[in-house]
């Protein structure tokens, strides 16, 4: 407990002294903040907000550290993406200088293609970054609404990441998680990457950050990035090189066509398999140029890799794939439009009908945004047996739990407490598992792999469940819905 303590104080002296705005503030010719003294000298202000100055509308999505809320301003009606990190949740999974990278790496870019830090504050619990809201979502999303996307809309949204992937390793930085959930999308389409918490900078670049962190329980996780989009070579423990952006993006472009990602399987060591074997199964429909172009991008040697190799970017930009793209008018394009956050995915329609609510399963009165969630499956009454009084299901259904060879059936709960939990159908109270509950609000994320596979991920465990109804998306918003109002 004191151990605990001493680090949460160490962070919190951390956060105040390492990122407190100087009286004086220096900015560089092209917006790079200078140095001065060892302190960062911040383009976007700490400010004294709280966050009673903003009125919070939707979660906007939920990371591993954070949660994003979409809010305004109650003094402007100016709208954020507000980033919301709980400093003892940071403290103990030890990601104070992952947090602190990515305030201060953020605020030292400046490109249409990323998104923008506008200021950041705090309270005795919480760091808070303020994005430009990226209204469309992620790109993610749109291509597990449509599918897959046509050529042209993937050519379309590959020249934007590519513009930004090259300014941002014209900086000398690696971003290490290019994938299709850290691709935004602005209400008008266009592309942003976000997330820079797992960055690196190369050796000749201009980002200046502290020096390395102080911290002794700071732990760097072998492989950044995350399991489907990491190259070959950061199986061998190879460095981080551009090259790992480029294979992200072979990958990303393969998912946008295909619909899903290449190499994912249903464990981490079946991916990466898949990854040593570099097995594409490339489906009939794709075009020459694209399965040339992905193909030259999922290059084993990153050497050679398209983009990272000796050709760097002007050969990346001729392939055959990029004909008619103008790239020096990327964003005087118009976008293809995205299908906007509120409306219904897909998935909540049910056998083919929209859900309604029977009037014996109320709805927790927090969820605003989920009103269709409930499933058939929450209303057996043997669930009503699990519920403490006044608890109420928001979405229940039998689902596979799988484990590295085997699964097993279970049913999977989540109620307004909110608790999440999983019973031996058969069993029930006696075999039941928490996964998550009220105590520790944040602590939760949903990883939607495909409509069929989604993972529950807490700092105690990640559990994988497999969906044959393909309500993955349900169960993301569902819990989601909850965890904002906390
Ligand atoms: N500026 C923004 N506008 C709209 N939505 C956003 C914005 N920033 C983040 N989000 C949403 O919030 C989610 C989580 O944000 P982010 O990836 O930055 O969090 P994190 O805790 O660093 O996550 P990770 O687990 O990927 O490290 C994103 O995937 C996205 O859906």
């Amino acid at each position: 407990m004191a151990v605990v303590r001493a680090r949460r104080e160490e962070a919190q002296n951390e956060f105040e002294a390492g990122l407190r705005l100087p009286s004086r503030r220096i900015r560089g010719g092209d917006g790079i903040a200078l140095t001065r003294a060892s302190s960062i000298v911040f383009r976007a202000p700490q400010e004294n907000f709280t966050i009673e100055d903003f009125e919070q509308e939707r979660i906007l999505g939920v990371g591993s550290f954070s949660k994003v809320v979409r809010v305004k301003k109650k003094d402007t009606g100016d709208v954020y993406a507000l980033k919301v990190m709980d400093k003892d949740f940071i403290t103990k999974q030890d990601k104070v200088q992952h947090v602190k990278r990515e305030r201060i790496v953020l605020d030292q870019l400046n490109h249409p293609g990323i998104v923008q830090l506008l200021f950041t504050f705090q309270d005795a619990n919480s760091l808070y970054m303020a994005l430009e809201s990226c209204e469309g979502g992620e790109l993610f999303d749109q291509i597990a609404r449509k599918g897959h996307f046509s050529e042209d809309e993937a050519r379309f949204y590959m020249a934007e990441i590519i513009d930004a992937m090259e300014y941002l390793h014209g900086l000398g930085l690696i971003h290490q998680d290019i994938k299709p959930e850290n691709l935004l999308l602005t209400a008008d389409g266009h592309i942003k990457i976000a997330d820079f918490g797992c960055v690196k900078l190369t050796e000749s670049s201009q980002i200046m950050l502290p020096p390395p962190a102080a911290n002794p329980h700071e732990t760097s996780s072998l492989i950044e990035g995350t399991a489907a989009y990491v190259p070959p070579e950061a199986l061998n423990t190879s460095p981080a090189t551009i090259g790992n952006d480029f294979w992200a993006l072979g990958c990303t472009l393969y998912q946008m066509l295909a619909g899903t990602s290449p190499f994912k399987d249903s464990s981490d060591w079946l991916t990466f398999e898949r990854i040593r074997t570099r097995k594409v199964v490339f489906p009939g429909y794709f075009s020459d140029e694209a399965i040339d172009l992905i193909d030259k991008l999922l290059d084993t040697d990153p050497g050679r890799r398209l983009g990272a190799g000796p050709g760097g970017y002007p050969a990346l930009k001729m392939h055959p794939f990029f004909k008619g793209i103008a790239w020096n008018k990327l964003r005087d394009v118009s976008a293809p439009t995205p299908k906007l956050i509120l409306e219904p995915y897909p998935s909540q329609v049910f056998d083919g009908q929209k859900l309604t609510m029977p009037s014996n399963i109320a709805l927790a009165s927090t969820v605003h945004h989920a009103p269709q969630l409930a499933s058939m499956d929450s209303f057996d009454s043997r669930w009503q047996e699990l519920l403490e009084p006044g608890e109420c299901i928001v979405l229940a259904s039998k689902l596979k739990k799988l484990r590295l060879l085997t699964s097993k059936k279970v049913q999977l709960i989540l109620t307004d407490r909110p608790r999440l939990f999983y019973v031996d159908p058969s069993k029930l109270i006696e075999n039941m598992k928490i996964l998550w509950s009220s105590n520790n609000p944040n602590d939760i994320s949903i990883h939607v792999l495909n409509s069929s596979h989604f993972k529950v991920c807490t700092s105690m465990k990640t559990s994988s469940f497999e969906d044959k109804a393909q309500k993955a998306w349900q169960w993301k918003k569902a819990v989601e819905s909850v965890v904002v109002h906390q």
